[in-house]
């Protein structure tokens, strides 16, 4: 089946999780690759079979050439750690599955993959690259070009809601996930690629290290009965991939950066993940 029908056939079957980003409304209908709201506003699926919901052109510090070197790194099993962790956390019963500032698809495509596949799933992402790249895998995932800040979806329609390495929108996430669901946030830990760091900044710089105290206060915050769960491990970097681990997140183009590091870049073997993940029931 052609991308654009598998995705057609999505929206016609799972037309009550998706509300208009225009008036909120829910969506009433869907006409042939149209989702259409009670006031007229429409949505195209793209060729691709995903929905661009933004009504604004969005500025994105992700450019292509990041998501496709994490696509790498990720394909290559960098997250696969972490993806087996949130995997533990989500029911064997069919679920409903937010990847919120999904990326690539990576880690949604992998977290499916361990699954017995009757779940029903939806990533998102402000980069219309990244869902791009997402749709490149052939999995049950529904892909959209979205605001976490302005959700296109209804009310408490999600038993699981991952963020992983996103920013957040908890009063977005308070309202589209089911009683009895749950929020399940990964944080960098000041060790996460700390190889890559020192390299590019040297030992004492401010960006050499990392603190995540911040966002786990926001979080403990919202969520006082949420529980912290700390994951870390050595990933042994595939030779001819160095490069996509510079390339792969901001730390490529940060202040102070150490120029021609790129030999001791080539002798990186291993990089340190290190992460806290946040989960709290709803
Ligand atoms: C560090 S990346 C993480 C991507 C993916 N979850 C992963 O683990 O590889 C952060 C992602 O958040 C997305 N993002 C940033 N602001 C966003 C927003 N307002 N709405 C949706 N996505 C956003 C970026 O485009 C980027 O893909
Ligand atoms: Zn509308």
């Amino acid at each position: 089946m052609k991308k654009i029908e598998l995705g057609a056939a999505f929206i016609k079957q799972n037309q009550h999780l998706f509300r208009c980003p225009v008036c909120d409304q829910p969506f009433s209908e869907v006409v042939h690759y149209q989702l259409i709201c009670p006031n007229r506003h429409s949505f195209d699926l793209s060729k691709k079979g995903t929905l661009y919901f933004l009504n604004r052109s969005a500025n994105n510090e992700y450019d292509k050439q990041m998501l496709v070197s994490r696509q790498r790194l990720l394909s290559a099993g960098l997250f696969d750690g972490i993806i087996k962790k949130v995997g533990a956390q989500l029911k064997p019963e069919p679920e409903t599955i937010l990847d919120v500032g999904c990326g690539e698809g990576t880690p949604l495509a992998r977290l499916l993959q361990a699954r017995p596949g009757n779940d029903t799933a939806i990533g998102f992402d402000i980069s219309k690259d990244g869902i791009n790249l997402a749709t490149q895998y052939n999995h049950q995932a529904f892909f959209c070009v979205a605001d976490l800040a302005h959700l296109p979806f209804n009310d408490h329609v999600f038993s699981t809601v991952i963020d992983l390495f996103s920013p957040s929108s908890y009063s977005e996430f308070n309202r589209v996930i089911k009683r009895g669901g749950q929020l399940i946030k990964t944080i960098p830990n000041s060790g996460y690629l700390q190889e890559l760091r020192q390299l590019l900044y040297g030992e004492h710089q401010a960006n050499s290290f990392y603190s995540n105290q911040k966002v786990l206060a926001l979080f403990r915050n919202h969520y006082p009965n949420s529980k912290v769960e700390s994951l870390r491990y050595q990933f042994q970097i595939p030779t001819g991939y160095q490069h996509d681990l510079l390339m792969m997140t901001p730390l490529h183009w940060g202040r102070g950066r150490r120029q021609n590091v790129s030999t001791q870049l080539d002798e990186l073997t291993e990089i340190t993940v290190d992460v806290s993940i946040l989960i709290t029931h709803f």
